[in-house]
């Protein structure tokens, strides 16, 4: 597969990281106008950094365009004269709808829209992925790169924006939890670092409980609430102050803000 990733920043990097220890690609393109992040990726090989974004896209089948919202529509412009009906048009612009494609490339475009999060740098993302009606029949194609990096899903468009939500921004939202245990270790005698391992360490546990087991969270709860004890005894006060409340109102206010995105 010859892959392109049009802008590598903090996600376009992070995709270029998972295929290159993947090596699942023939040739990649890493394009940006600023190289100097993905630089130290020229030495790999059939791996071409370079700020020529239409070479890119002549030298590549699959272009994945990794562009805030606010450059993406230029950018296609761009290298539209130079797509094909072979390229396969990916976007991970958040909020970018495929009609938003649509508009400037054309229907018969084969275009997909895939979301993943950064953890695909280390093979870990959950990414979920739409097409357009005519890159029906490269889906399958879109999961097997990204089921590589991963976990996919692949989804009607019209629920693209909350994965964005769950599993992009969600990233940052387990991060936030991960930092206040931390705070909370330290606060009990831990140094920083050992506080650090021992969030990290349970976070872990805990995912992996729920992905090995398959069982529900309130089973796994139940097994480490005492009666009387200590676990319910805090786990019922952050409910007091409104933990699971805030995580909803939380990802309420995110669904809500990337809804605007869609329409500026
Ligand atoms: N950061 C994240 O966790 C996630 C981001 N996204 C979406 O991915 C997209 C990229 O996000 P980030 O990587 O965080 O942004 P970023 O700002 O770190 O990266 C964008 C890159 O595009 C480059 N660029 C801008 N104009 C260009 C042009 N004309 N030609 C070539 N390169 C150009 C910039 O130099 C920059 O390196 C956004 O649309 C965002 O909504 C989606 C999922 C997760
Ligand atoms: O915060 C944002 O708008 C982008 C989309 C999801 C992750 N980063």
């Amino acid at each position: 597969m010859k892959i392109a990733i049009i802008g590598t920043g903090n996600l376009g990097s992070s995709i270029a990281k998972g295929l290159i220890s993947n090596k699942s690609f023939t040739s990649l393109y890493l394009s940006d106008k600023n190289t100097a992040a993905v630089k130290v990726f020229n030495e790999e090989d059939y791996v071409t950094v370079t700020s020529d974004n239409v070479l890119a896209v002549e030298k590549s089948d699959i272009v994945i365009f990794a562009l805030q919202p606010r450059h993406i529509d230029k950018v296609l412009e761009l290298v539209k004269p130079k797509l094909t009906d072979n390229h396969v048009v990916m976007s991970v612009a958040a909020g970018v709808e495929i009609s938003r494609i649509e508009r400037i490339l054309g229907s018969d475009t084969n275009i997909i829209r895939v979301m993943p999060n950064t953890a695909i740098s280390i093979g870990k993302s959950m990414t979920c992925i739409a097409a357009n009606s005519k890159a029906q029949d490269k889906v399958e194609m879109a999961e097997t790169i990204f089921n590589q990096l991963g976990t996919t899903l692949i989804i009607p468009e019209e629920l693209i924006q909350a994965a964005t939500v769950i599993c992009a921004s969600g990233i940052a939202f387990w991060m936030r939890l991960v930092r206040a245990t931390t705070q909370g270790a330290i606060q009990l005698g831990f140094e920083a670092e050992q506080a650090h391992e021992l969030a990290t360490q349970t976070c872990y546990g805990a995912a992996s409980l729920l992905i090995e087991s398959g069982r529900h969270p309130e089973q796994e709860i139940d097994r480490v609430t005492t009666p009387s004890g200590c676990t319910i005894e805090g786990l019922n006060a952050m409910e007091h102050q409104g933990l699971s409340s805030a995580l909803i109102q939380g990802i309420v206010a995110s669904f809500e803000k990337i809804n605007q995105l869609k329409t500026t």
